[in-house]
């Protein structure tokens, strides 16, 4: 490395930046971005974009343009819908949804009440709110209460802006009656069949099994759930679990057998709870637990459940069902099931365990889906999951064999059902890129050696490595747009201050993305650098940025903290640039609030060319390519096929139709529900 300038003639370079520099640069020629463009601090300005003029589309649009740009000193997370006639339109289109479907189980307590009577004021209901304290609920619902005549109410968003902050903010009983809650997430504003969910669960007390196919919004219902029965009953008394560590850490809760303290529960019923009632602390946990959330349900197994009830009843020392705790369960049995155990009796599901006509009072069937909006589409997805495939239907998914070129250079995500294949594709895809390479060390925190196997559990590698170029798939949710299965490809790796600088530089620079990737791609190889080396200093004389203005880049870049990766993702149909910096994965059995928890901090990204099929359940992906070469498990197929939210952005290989594997029991089931 050497200098080819004095250094006592460079300009300071922790200095900012003049925009005397940005000036004398071209215009763009016609139709062309600056880079400024993509570099977007609130995403939630713009309103959702999308191709397709649904129904839908059009809701969340109007929904999304009444949000008002974030305002630090606003009261905080709540979400108010503008007037009474934007209701009105909304309530429209809502009766375009399929009719809901309930199921009343044999032993149903009460028969729900028709949705009408259940919401006493569809303004207050649409309201929506994402975090709140107990004032500013009630100041919420007061303010609702007289919003008919006043001004359109100021939304914030608090994703971005503002910490969520709920500390147990209970409401008394009569607050609780007066209190009509609001909806939130994200600006999602729940359809009429997710409300009612709601109701059952948070007005009527109900023990619910809701289920329904791929992406009718179970888990942005779920979320939903969550957040208002914390707010309802205080969060100690509301357990939230999953079968698998991976479906608890999406929703932020425990697995069951942990939160059980039943663990894996091989035995009788009797040793389960002897296992669940060893420590105080859990025999406590479960005596102050009212509502008690399964997640991914398809996965549990029944023999476990049963157990499951027992402990409960035990626990509680109440021979209600479940003694006396109020269920909610979701997934979809059409899904993925229960893990075998090779020297176990077989699995059930849980709908075939002993307890499941005593402990669900209400099964209620989502409908309208989310994720698609094409109808053929879902209608091919439909026949999937329930395995009807006929000669029309095998020669629709036949067709989509084809390759699909997309223009960002974003590749596809690939899915295979064994971990192996994952590993095996992505590896060889970062090793054919000849680009620069970081390696990140995941920092880990744990104190004895089964939290620190459960840390192996997240979902961010311990060692992640990533190439420029490599295609990788957000793991967090960020805001409105940058969320979790965001896909993005790495442009290059900065550190925190040299991004900064050059974020505020391109906000008046007009210099095109493509002139400019390779300058901030020299400024990447400076970072611990002892001098400024020789190739930047060659480049800084056709810089964009101009040459004094880089070579103070430079420098700021050699003494530069940790390089970290500069992501171009395509969000919504949107480019969008971000700086990813590290953030915490909690293992499975950790809480956030706990100094002791397991936790570990990570980029926020996987190399996404591939996934596991297992992995990807859950997620929405954005652009989809699927081998059904080996697919060996029922559910497999319909899983990986469904992730994808078009059939244009879905490529399929090899489909045959005897791949496609549908458990008989799972269809039963189904049936005598009256959905298939
Ligand atoms: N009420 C709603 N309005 C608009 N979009 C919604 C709504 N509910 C869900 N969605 C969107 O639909 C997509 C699928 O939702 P979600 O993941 O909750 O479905 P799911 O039923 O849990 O799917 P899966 O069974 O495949 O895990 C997501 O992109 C989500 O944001």
């Amino acid at each position: 490395m050497s200098f080819s300038k004095d250094k006592s003639t460079l300009k300071n370079p922790f200095k900012p930046l003049t925009p005397k520099s940005a000036s004398g640069k071209g215009k763009l020629p016609q139709g062309q971005k600056t880079l400024a463009n993509f570099f977007t601090t609130n995403a939630s300005n713009k309103p959702l974009e999308t191709k397709n003029d649904s129904v839908l589309n059009s809701s969340l649009e109007r929904s999304q343009s009444f949000f008002t740009p974030p305002n630090n000193s606003a009261k905080s997370s709540l979400f108010l819908k503008k007037s009474n006639s934007s209701l009105d339109a909304f309530d429209q289109n809502d009766g375009m949804e399929s009719d809901l479907i309930e199921i009343p189980a044999a032993n149903n307590l009460k028969n729900s009440k028709p949705i009408g009577s259940l919401i006493p004021s569809r303004q207050t209901s649409r309201t929506s709110v994402v975090s709140a304290t107990k004032a500013l609920l009630l100041d919420n619902l007061r303010q609702s209460q007289s919003q008919k005549s006043s001004q359109p109410k100021k939304r914030i968003n608090p994703w971005i802006n503002n910490p969520i902050n709920v500390k147990n903010p209970r409401l008394s009983q009569k607050e609780r009656k007066e209190f009509v809650m609001p909806t939130g997430q994200s600006g999602i504003t729940l359809s009429k069949e997710q409300e009612h969910v709601l109701e059952l669960i948070l007005k009527d007390r109900l023990s619910v099994f809701y289920t329904g196919s791929a992406g009718t919004g179970k888990s942005v219902l779920l979320r939903e759930l969550v957040d208002r029965l914390k707010m309802l009953y205080g969060a100690k008394t509301v357990a939230v679990t999953a079968s698998t560590g991976l479906a608890a850490v999406n929703i932020g809760g425990l697995t069951i057998n942990r939160f059980s303290g039943c663990g894996i529960a091989k035995g009788s019923k009797e040793d389960a709870f002897r296992a669940a009632s060893k420590s105080p602390e859990n025999r406590e946990k479960w005596r102050r637990t009212k509502v008690l959330i399964i997640d991914e349900v398809s996965m549990l197994d029944g023999a476990f459940l049963d157990k499951l009830e027992y402990v409960a009843r035990q626990m509680m020392k109440n021979n209600k069902p479940f003694g006396g705790i109020q269920l909610v369960l979701t997934g979809d049995f059409f899904q993925l099931p229960p893990v075998p155990d090779r020297n176990g009796p077989p699995i059930k599901f849980c709908f075939e365990s002993q307890c499941w006509n005593t402990v669900i009072n209400k099964t209620i069937l989502l409908q309208k889906v989310f994720r698609q909006t094409d109808l053929t589409f879902i209608n091919l997805l439909n026949a999937l999951r329930v395995g009807e495939i006929n000669g029309e239907i095998e020669s629709e998914f036949k067709k989509l064999a084809r390759e699909v070129k997309y223009d960002d250079g974003i590749q596809p995500s690939e899915l295979y059902p064994t971990r192996n294949e994952v590993d095996n594709s992505n590896r060889t895809r970062l090793n054919q890129l000849k680009t620069s390479q970081k390696v990140y060390h995941a920092e880990d925190h744990f104190s004895n050696e089964r939290q620190k196997s459960l840390l192996e559990q997240t979902l961010a590698p311990k060692e992640l490595i990533l190439k420029e170029d490599a295609q990788v798939m957000m793991l967090k949710n960020k805001d409105e747009t940058l969320v979790n299965g965001s896909m993005g490809k790495v442009i290059t790796f900065l550190s925190m201050n040299v991004y900064l600088i050059i974020k505020e530089r391109l906000r008046q620079n007009r210099s095109t993305w493509s002139e400019l990737q390779h300058e901030l791609r020299i400024l990447s190889r400076c970072h611990g650098c002892d001098n400024i080396p020789e190739e930047a200093i060659e480049f800084s004389k056709k810089s964009q940025l101009g040459e004094d203005e880089f070579i103070e880049l430079a420098k700021s870049a050699i003494h530069g903290t940790e390089s970290l990766p500069l992501v171009q993702f395509t969000c919504k149909g949107q480019q969008r640039i971000e700086l990813v910096e590290r953030d915490e994965f909690l293992a499975s059995e950790s809480r956030s609030n706990d100094p002791t928890a397991a936790s570990r901090r990570q980029i926020p990204l996987v190399l996404s060319w591939a996934l596991s099929i297992h992995k990807s359940q859950g997620q929405t992906l954005d652009r989809v390519k699927v081998d059904l070469n080996k697919i060996f498990e029922a559910g497999q197929v319909y899983v990986a096929l469904s992730r994808a939210v078009s059939k244009d952005r879905l490529q399929v290989l090899n489909f045959q139709k005897h791949k496609i594997m549908t458990n008989p029991r799972v269809k039963d089931f189904y049936k005598s529900l009256g959905s298939v």
